[in-house]
């Protein structure tokens, strides 16, 4: 398949360049330039283009792309066709905001179901979203893939074992903690502090020459 040979670099601008290419459809637009996605989504052009060559899009001189082809290839690569669900552990301040917050505008990921240990978050609903005790995990998340992690530090070695015993295959992790998971586990990291610290170190080490903007 075609998505196997794209690099995870690639493949991680996919959903970007989907959700503007998207939005061009809907007000009508059949066609883009990869200057104009460029400034929008703030790729340079020429990794647009060498990002398009590897699915064989080739822009045409002064015409562009066609958005409809684009979005049909990414529709069947970002699998836009079918809604994935996910399942979220941890009901606190992140969990909450994320349950209210809807994927589905964006995208077909959707969460499903949330968890938590605190009888009080138990049986509620919060962005149309049950909360499940944790106990429950195991049971009522057969045959899901995906889990969002928003417990505390020290909770994630002991859920995240949980998860992979039931056949878990990815985390997104947000708590500070460096889970280990066997090597068919994708684990993707999101730490809010050190993506702050690097762009602190950034923006003081690397200035960014205006004309670049
Ligand atoms: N709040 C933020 O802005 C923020 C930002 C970045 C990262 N984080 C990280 O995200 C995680 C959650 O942060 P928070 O502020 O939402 O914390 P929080 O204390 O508000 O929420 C944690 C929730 O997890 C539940 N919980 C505890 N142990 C559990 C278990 N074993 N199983 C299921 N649920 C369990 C608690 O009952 C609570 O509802 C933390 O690891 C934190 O470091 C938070």
């Amino acid at each position: 398949m075609v998505q196997n040979n794209i690099p995870q670099a690639t493949a991680k601008r996919l959903p970007l360049y989907y959700r503007f290419l998207n939005n061009l459809n809907q007000q009508g637009k059949a066609r883009v330039s990869s200057k104009e996605l460029s400034e929008a989504v703030k790729v340079d052009s020429a990794t647009i283009r060498r990002d398009f060559s590897y699915f064989g899009a080739l822009g045409k001189k002064g015409y562009g792309y066609n958005v409809e082809y684009l979005l049909g290839f990414f529709r069947e690569t970002l699998d836009q066709d079918e809604v994935t669900d996910v399942a979220l552990i941890g009901v606190g301040n992140l969990g909450t905001a994320f349950l209210n917050y809807n994927f589905m505008k964006n995208n077909n990921i959707k969460i499903k179901m949330a968890f938590d240990a605190d009888p009080e978050k138990v049986g509620t609903d919060i962005g149309g979203v049950p909360v499940y005790h944790i106990d429950e995990m195991e049971k009522r998340m057969a045959g899901m893939k995906v889990a969002i992690l928003t417990i505390p530090a020290q909770e994630a070695d002991r859920v995240t074992e949980r998860l992979v015993e039931f056949g878990i295959e990815g985390i997104l992790n947000f708590t500070p903690a460096r889970i280990t998971v066997p090597s068919h586990v994708r684990v993707h990291h999101i730490d809010l502090a050190v993506e702050l610290q690097a762009l602190v170190y950034f923006l003081k080490h690397y200035p960014l020459d205006s004309s670049e903007q």
